[in-house]
C-alpha cells in the first residue's frame, strides 16, 4: 500500500511512501524543459516545465511514480486495484494513456486548477507501456503550492476529480468513502479525553495519549488513511527548511509499513520502500529508504534544467550509522 501527504508549513512539501513487494530499480530523475515527449495520441511535446521526482527509467524513458515540477505542482500515482478502470481510445476525447498522465500534467500544468480544466475532456486509455509494462491500475493524487489537493479517479463510471480537503491518498476504496471513513473516528484528539461515559466515577487516566486510543493502526489503506489524516492535521509547523522536512518524515513514517507485517503471498511481504518528500517551492526531493534511514536530497535548480536528456541519481542506498565511538 502506498501513503501520499501534502504537509503546508512556510513551505509546501508532498510526496509519498511507496510500499511494495517488487523493486522496479526507480531512480530519482530530473526530466529537463527539452525531454521530447512522444504522446501516444496527442502530439509530440518537445519543450514543457522541468519536473523532478522517482521513476522507472525504460528506454530512456521515464515511468515517473510520483514527481514535481518547476511551478509548484506535485502528483503520485498510488495502486488503484479493484475500481480502477481505464478505457479504449475514445474518439473526439483527450486519450492520455496511464503512464503518460503524470508526464503530461506536470509538462502543461501549473496548478491543480489548471488540471481540473485540462482533465475537462480527458479519457484515460488502457494502453500499455510496453508487453513488460502493462499499465497499472492507479488513482493520483495532486497538490500545488496554494496547498490544495485534488484525487484523479478513473474507473467504470468514468473520470472522477475529486477535491481532497485532508491533503492524504492511500489505496482503495475510492475517495469518497475513504473521506466517509473518518467519520467513524472525529473524536480522536492529542488531548487526553474527559470521561464522559461514567461521569461520576473517578475513573483512573492510567496512560497519556489517552485521546488516540481508538486511531486504527492497521497496514490496510483504510487505517493507515486515518492515521496519515489524523498526524497531518496536528503536525506543527517547522520554523525553517530542516524543521518542516523532519516533520514531513515523521509523518509518512509514523504510516510505514515494516518488513514482514503485510504479506501479500506467501511468505513475501509488502514494505516501505522509500519515503520521499519533494519542496513545491523550492525543487528540491528529499527521500529516505527502507535500508537508508539517512535523509538524502536532489535539488533540481542545481542541474541545467534547459538539457534534453534524464538526469537520474541512485535512489536506493546502504544503511549510513554515524558511529561515534
Ligand atoms: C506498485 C506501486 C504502487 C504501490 C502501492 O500503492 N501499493 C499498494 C498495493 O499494492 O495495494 C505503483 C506506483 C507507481 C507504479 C509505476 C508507475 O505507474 C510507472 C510504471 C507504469 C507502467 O504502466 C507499469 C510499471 C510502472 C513502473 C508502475 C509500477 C507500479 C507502481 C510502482
Amino acid at each position: 500500500m502506498c501513503t501520499s501527504i501534502c504537509y503546508t508549513s512556510t513551505d509546501h512539501y508532498f510526496g509519498r511512501n511507496l510500499d511494495y513487494e517488487i523493486d522496479y530499480g526507480q531512480k530519482v530523475i530530473i526530466v529537463p524543459r527539452n525531454y521530447v515527449f512522444n504522446y501516444r495520441d496527442m502530439p509530440a511535446q518537445k519543450s514543457h516545465y522541468a519536473f523532478i521526482g522517482v521513476s522507472v527509467v525504460n528506454d530512456n524513458y521515464p515511468l515517473l511514480c510520483d514527481a514535481i515540477n518547476e511551478k509548484g505542482l506535485g502528483i503520485a500515482g498510488l495502486n488503484f486495484q479493484g475500481p480502477g478502470y481505464y478505457f479504449p481510445q475514445i474518439k473526439g476525447k483527450k486519450n492520455i494513456a496511464s503512464f503518460e498522465l503524470i508526464p503530461y500534467l506536470l509538462s502543461n500544468c501549473e496548478s491543480t486548477a489548471e488540471v481540473k480544466e485540462i482533465l475537462a475532456d480527458a479519457s484515460i486509455s488502457n494502453v500499455s507501456f510496453s508487453s513488460n509494462y502493462p499499465a497499472a491500475d492507479l488513482h493520483w493524487i495532486l497538490s500545488d503550492k496554494t496547498g490544495k489537493s485534488i484525487v484523479v479517479e478513473s474507473t467504470k463510471s468514468g473520470l472522477h476529480v475529486y477535491d481532497n480537503p485532508v491533503n492524504v491518498l492511500t489505496n482503495n476504496p475510492e475517495f469518497p468513502s475513504q473521506l466517509t471513513k473518518l467519520s467513524d473516528y472525529v473524536d480522536v484528539t492529542p488531548s487526553n479525553p474527559k470521561n464522559t461515559l461514567v461521569p461520576n466515577v473517578d475513573v483512573n487516566i492510567y496512560s497519556r495519549g489517552l485521546g488516540t486510543h481508538h486511531l486504527p493502526g492497521g497496514m490496510d489503506s483504510s487505517s493507515r488513511f486515518v492515521k496519515a489524516a489524523f498526524v497531518l492535521s496536528h503536525a506543527p509547523k517547522g520554523k525553517d527548511e530542516v524543521e518542516n522536512v523532519t516533520n514531513y518524515f515523521h509523518i509518512l513514517h509514523s504510516v510505514e509499513q515494516a518488513k514482514g507485517l503485510d504479506e501479500v503471498e506467501n511468505n513475501r511481504y509488502e514494505y516501505t520502500m522509500y519515503t520521499d518528500c519533494m519542496n513545491l517551492d523550492k525543487g528540491i526531493l528529499y527521500f529516505t529508504t527502507y535500508d537508508n534511514n539517512r535523509i538524502n536530497a536532489v535539488d533540481m535548480y542545481k542541474e541545467n534544467l534547459d538539457a534534453e536528456d534524464l538526469i537520474c541519481y541512485d535512489l536506493f542506498k546502504k544503511q549510513d550509522i554515524n558511529y561515534i565511538s
